[in-house]
């Protein structure tokens, strides 16, 4: 899809003629002169080097689908984050453009049906409570013991919003009651209602106060109040603050400042005041919703190009978390230039080969564009 998305008018013409053959050799040399960029804080690759860090798209579908299998016929493997996996997977598998195989998403909706708690909300998986976890080890009694979690029912609403279709969207119960109390779930509950269109006074009431409170006199937004500002739920609580029409109530003046004071010499950013910058915190810090900061917005090149996937810094494994963060910031790069999702972004907003632009996501929800609006549609409607 994304290749479809250059107009035969496109300057991208003029971009693919002007790039050079890469070899694996070529694309090891950069990766690794980025390496050492991030080594020594010099700067960026330049542009020369730039145009030959190309997607390797296979081998990242590769690790992909791979991660997908892993998880069993039934995704019967027992990991209390596989509502998460299927998320970081199937929306980084979206973000390139490409779609899961027919019998896997039929596994993925049925896994995730079974991690449906009948008054709403969705667990970590079937049989996660400890004494029935041990039913389902021992005897593998599916018995769909269920623990509803904030965090893993948002996994689950992105995951089937990604995989789109009635099949998917249909198997949502639209219920869910109590939860745990900071500004991720904030941002969970507020995503999830308001992208299944249930969203409700009751529901927003003194979110808006709580939020407030976990913004730090650094200007960053902490998981609790008295907490360290952090990019992660600087990203939660802005999203929500957006997601229910109160974002002028924070000291935005303050926010800015702290997210551009986030970004490292090297590119991309660090999630917090002296640590390392992270592949994750471009989709974190560098997303679409902190507009302002965009043409500031740089990506540290941290993938792992000849195997496929994405890590937290050259030097640290693959793993889906970065893969799914990193595209994702990636993604909200690409477009950070666009006026709307329906003009391409300018070749300029590409790093590397024009073939590198990914699908558009929606910034608050980080699904991809399309996918959200299918979803919206059905939803409003019922
Ligand atoms: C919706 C959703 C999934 C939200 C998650 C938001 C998020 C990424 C929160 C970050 C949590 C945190 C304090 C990480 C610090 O890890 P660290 O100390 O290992 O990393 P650091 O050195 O980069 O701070
Ligand atoms: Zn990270």
């Amino acid at each position: 899809m994304s290749g479809s998305a250059i107009g035969t008018d496109s300057p991208a013409a003029e971009m693919a003629a002007a790039t050079p053959t890469v070899t694996q050799k070529d694309q090891w040399m950069v990766e690794s002169q980025v390496f050492h960029t991030y080594q020594h804080y010099s700067s960026l690759p330049s542009k020369a080097q730039a145009v030959l860090l190309e997607l390797q798209r296979d081998k990242h579908m590769e690790f992909l689908t791979k991660g997908l299998r892993q998880l069993g016929p039934s995704f019967s493997v027992l990991d209390a984050n596989r509502p998460w996996l299927c998320y970081w997977i199937i929306h980084s598998i979206a973000l390139l453009g490409d779609s899961v195989h027919d019998n896997l998403e039929q596994s993925a909706v049925d896994f995730l049906n079974r991690c449906q708690d009948p008054e709403g909300g969705y667990g970590g998986g079937p049989g996660q409570a400890s004494c029935f976890a041990i039913l389902y080890v021992f005897y593998r009694i599916d018995i769909c013991f269920l623990l509803p979690h904030l965090a893993t029912t948002y996994a689950a609403v992105n995951t089937l919003t990604t995989l789109g279709g009635y099949r998917s969207l249909s198997s949502i119960n639209r219920m869910h009651h109590g939860g745990e109390i900071d500004v991720r779930a904030c941002y969970t509950a507020i995503s999830v209602a308001s992208a299944l269109s249930i969203l409700d006074d009751e529901l927003v009431q003194n979110v808006g106060n709580y939020i407030l409170s976990c913004q730090t006199y650094e200007g960053g937004i902490a998981g609790e109040p008295g907490s360290e500002a952090h990019g992660g739920y600087t990203f939660c609580g802005f999203a929500t603050m957006l997601l229910i029409n109160e974002a002028n109530r924070l000291d935005l003046a303050r926010l800015i400042d702290w997210v551009v004071f986030r970004q490292g010499v090297e590119g991309g950013f660090q999630g917090r005041t002296n640590k390392l910058v992270d592949g994750c915190y471009s989709f974190w810090q560098g997303n679409k919703v902190l507009k302002e900061l965009l043409s500031l917005t740089r990506l540290p090149i941290v993938g792992r190009e000849v195997e496929g996937g994405f890590r937290d810094k050259p030097g640290k494994n693959r793993d889906h978390y970065h893969t799914c963060y990193c595209l994702s910031g990636l993604s909200a790069a690409q477009y950070s230039y666009s006026e709307d999702a329906d003009s391409p972004p300018l070749p300029r907003a590409v790093l590397g080969p024009y073939s590198n632009l990914l699908e558009p996501i929606h910034p608050l929800y980080n699904v991809v564009l399309e996918r959200y609006y299918e979803a919206y549609e059905f939803f409003s409607r019922r």
